[in-house]
């Protein structure tokens, strides 16, 4: 029975991103919820067909698809026995030696793309969305994507993880636990520019999606817990695919558009360690409320006893 009203709307499952997938290499349909996930599932079967080595596994999860030669090299090398400081910065670009600001590849331009008509079909969708932070009007929660999980996560605790650890080790690096990913949108008539604020996080990854736009660099002042004189802030471009690493705590902000659209993949990095003694937005005692998903980062147990100093 036919019914009048407002026309049906089809929808898809979130799931099309971690379920049933067809590897056409290796024959098999599998479940995707990360790579140990995998590894445990489909292990002997994986190897039984071919898939063997670290590169085989690299390729079947599609980090060499989606992930910078150098980011990978990077977090490889920081993942290493034996390496520092001084070699991570080998690895990697120093935008500011004195803000602690990095640079590195890490999306390849293929995977940009892709994640880009993916946001902009998410869009143009009808499903219910949050708004990325208390700043941005426009973009994305990975989450609501369904793309915590499968990129973010992983993303996490494989790759950067090891990374801030040996960058900033005293801002939790080494502890990461939870995180906030949005994609920021600007463009002419929606938002265009980002005041000058702190982050929410104890460390940030800023990754340049596209598309092709002028104007709209990030600028960074000095930290937000110990104001400095005002001098000049430093001007950082954006590259597409680069990713940008700063300490949340680095005041910044964004120059307005000029022309184009300016989409970007924000990490908020967490250490619950760290924020559990202070709340980096009010730098008091944290006044926990229940929340969902990694909420804010905080937890009320503590996952190990961290000493401060063990930090550094
Ligand atoms: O506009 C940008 O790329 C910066 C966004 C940002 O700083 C933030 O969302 O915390
Ligand atoms: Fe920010």
């Amino acid at each position: 029975m036919a019914t009048a009203g407002a026309p049906r709307r089809f929808c898809r499952c979130a799931c099309f991103c971690s379920e049933n997938l067809y590897v056409a290499r290796y024959g098999l349909h599998v479940r995707f919820r990360g790579e140990q996930q995998l590894r445990r599932d489909y292990g002997p079967i994986l190897r039984s067909r071919g898939c063997v080595s670290p590169k085989d596994f690299q390729q079947l999860v599609g980090e060499d698809e989606a992930l910078a030669p150098e980011f990978l090299a990077a977090a490889e090398y920081s993942r290493s026995p034996g390496a520092d400081f001084e070699g991570l910065l080998q690895r990697l670009e120093t935008v500011s030696g004195e803000k602690r600001i990095y640079r590195v590849p890490v999306f390849t331009a293929a995977f940009c793309q892709a994640l880009l008509e993916e946001l902009e079909h998410f869009e143009q969708s009808d499903m219910p969305k949050g708004r990325p932070n208390t700043m941005n009007n426009y973009g994305v929660l990975l989450h609501e994507l369904g793309l915590d999980e499968p990129l973010v996560t992983p993303l996490r605790e494989r790759f950067l993880q090891p990374l801030m650890a040996l960058l900033y080790p005293d801002c939790g690096g080494g502890w990461l636990d939870s995180h906030r990913a949005f994609v920021v949108k600007y463009a002419p008539g929606q938002d265009r520019e980002l005041g000058c604020h702190y982050d929410n996080a104890e460390l940030t990854l800023n990754v340049a999606l596209g598309k092709a736009f002028t104007g709209g660099a990030l600028y960074f002042g000095g930290l937000f817990q110990a104001p400095s004189a005002l001098t000049r802030p430093l001007e950082v471009e954006h590259m597409v695919g680069q990713g940008i690493l700063h300490r949340g705590g680095q005041l910044h902000g964004a120059r307005p558009l000029g022309t184009g659209e300016r989409w970007n993949l924000v990490v908020w990095l967490r250490a619950s360690a760290v924020r559990n003694r202070l709340c980096p937005m009010c730098c008091r005692k944290p006044d926990l409320v229940d929340d969902e998903g990694f909420g804010d980062g905080f937890t009320r147990e503590e996952p190990t006893t961290v000493d401060v100093c063990a930090l550094t």
